[in-house]
């Protein structure tokens, strides 16, 4: 992790936007940047705090404080704080990097705090992993990272545990990152995976799960490569969902046209490096989406796979089901592809404000083509009528160890006892899916998690539940969905994987394919019952 932003404590000439020099010595209302700043007696030190940390901070409390979502909290509080652009990516950066590496910070500051760090005020403690963020990991210059903390300790908590703050953060600005894990897990007698969850941030229940389905799909060397995937800044997917656009491919071509990259993996889909996305032709209309090219693989993968004849030979149009379909990325592009081909789709939600988020990433697309059920996913047989869905997609409710990179603080909230709830429901949604399912139909099980026990074993049971069911190998749609750069990605990995079943299905991995770990299966009902 690393910021180059250039004017937050990095006393260093920088060069702004336009490339020109920045006269750093006439600037004193940047926070560590005015001469001679962190040589001043403590009276003297600036007592506000600057915005981009304040917003980070302000961000920190209220994950902690409220088990808020960083990402659905930091914009919100970046527009609060009226953040330029530079401001605003260094509030992301540090943010985003405190929460991920919150478990190996406070395994320092622990060596660094003389009581155990739960009897430290929670705001005290989040301002510390604040600093130790800036000292650690990023290119901030030691006397900034200090200094600002402890100005941001003394306006937003009080000038009492500045002196502590300002004490613990020069300790862990004694040695680099480096050397503060390797001391750690030699005193600790760390090893293995307990090492590697050290040194990575990630808890050691959540590496050795990550090892476990690693293995299973053939890519058993590969554990660190994920891990350093999981703690870089996601790249942002787009899609511009075809056939709603006045001419195919326009929103993408002017996004291009603004900076992004067209992917050369799927159709349809572009990589955003930065930049306004609120500001691109088409997001207004929901013409043009966020959504990462995993999920967007998956459901063209479903939409584009061939049914059963009989399925297929009936006068009706097909009939196709997201189940879980809140907040509505899959369900928005399910139903674009459905309207190419005369398809209709029910999309399925049971939190209504969810429902509500459904319907409206639903509104890019004719309202001909979809309904909105707001109900329990285990009780759509109701909805299912003589003829069945043709297609069904369950992007089940999961722990998301695959979107680690996205959700900074979700690895440190979830605990292996999230794993019997999730999994009882998963296995519940399929029961009710298969009984909805039109004979020769498809069913796409998806989760944004590669742990095994969401993924290849919960297929194994629904097989042994539904020994009717066969298991298609989902290589083939996706491949059939890719364009050529795709195909080559998909190669390698789950062919060497450890069951026929990991073999037949789709394990997508941050640090191979650049998405989300997305899982996705696909099952067929045969025809007529044996
Ligand atoms: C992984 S998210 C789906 C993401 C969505 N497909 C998308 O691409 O935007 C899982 C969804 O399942 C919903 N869910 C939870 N319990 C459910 C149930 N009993 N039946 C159906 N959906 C459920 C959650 O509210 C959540 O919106």
């Amino acid at each position: 992790m690393s910021h180059s932003g250039p004017d937050h404590g990095q006393p260093r000439s920088r060069r702004n936007e336009k490339g020109r020099e920045r006269n750093r010595g006439a600037r004193t209302d940047r926070p560590g940047t005015s001469r001679g700043f962190s040589a001043s007696a403590p009276a003297q030190r600036k007592r506000r705090a600057d915005p981009a940390r304040l917003t980070a901070f302000t961000v920190l409390r209220a994950v902690s404080r409220d088990d808020a979502y960083a990402n659905l909290t930091l914009p919100a509080e970046i527009r609060r704080q009226r953040l330029d652009k530079r401001d605003a990516a260094f509030a992301t950066e540090l943010t985003y990097g405190t929460l991920r590496g919150t478990g190996t910070y406070d395994a320092i500051l622990s060596a660094c705090v003389d009581r155990p760090l739960a009897e430290l005020d929670a705001p005290v403690l989040d301002a510390l992993r604040l600093g130790a963020h800036q000292l650690l990991n990023m290119r901030v210059e030691t006397h900034a990272a200090v200094d600002e903390t402890v100005a941001l300790v003394r306006s937003e908590i009080g000038a009492g545990p500045s002196g502590l703050v300002n004490a613990v953060l020069r300790k862990v600005s004694a040695r680099p990152l480096g050397e503060w894990t390797e001391r750690l897990a030699e005193e600790g007698q760390l090893s293995g995976d307990d090492a590697l969850a050290l040194t990575h941030a990630h808890p050691a229940w959540v590496v050795r799960a990550l090892r476990q389905s690693l293995r299973l799909h053939g890519r058993g060397q590969q554990l660190e490569a994920l891990l350093r995937a999981d703690n870089a800044a996601p790249e942002v997917h787009l899609v511009e969902l075809p056939g709603v656009a006045e001419e195919s491919g326009q929103h993408l071509g002017s996004a291009a046209e603004a900076g992004a990259t067209v992917s050369s993996a799927l159709e349809g889909a572009a990589i955003f490096r930065g930049g306004d996305i609120a500001r691109l032709a088409g997001t207004r209309e929901g013409q043009l989406r966020v959504q990462d090219i995993g999920s967007q693989w998956v459901t063209r993968a479903l939409a584009g796979a061939e049914l059963a004849t009989a399925a297929v030979g009936s006068p009706q149009p097909e009939r196709w089901l997201d189940l879980c379909a809140g907040p509505g990325g899959k369900a928005a592009l399910l139903a674009a592809l459905a309207a190419q081909r005369e398809a209709t789709v029910l999309a399925n939600e049971p939190a209504p404000h969810r429902a509500e988020l459904v319907t409206r990433a639903l509104s890019a697309v004719s309202p001909e083509v979809w309904t909105v059920r707001t109900g329990d996913g285990r009780t759509i047989g109701e909805e299912a009528g003589d003829q069945g869905f043709h297609r069904i997609l369950i992007d089940a409710p999961c722990t998301g160890l695959g979107a680690l990179r996205r959700r900074p603080e979700a690895r440190w909230r979830r605990t292996p006892g999230d794993l019997s709830g999730l999994t009882a429901l998963q296995q519940e949604l399929l029961d009710a899916a298969v009984g909805a399912l039109a004979p020769g139909g498809l069913l796409a099980y998806v989760t944004c998690s590669p742990h095994v026990a969401e993924t290849v074993i919960q297929v194994e049971d629904l097989l042994r539940r539904h020994p009717e069911l066969q298991l298609l190998d989902a290589h083939e749609p996706m491949r059939a969905a890719a364009l050529p750069a795709g195909r080559e990605l998909l190669a390698g990995g789950d062919e060497q994987a450890g069951t026929e079943t990991a073999r037949r299905c789709v394990q997508l991995w941050p640090h191979v394919h650049g998405t989300d770990a997305m899982f996705f299966a696909l099952l067929q009902r045969p025809l007529q019952a044996s």
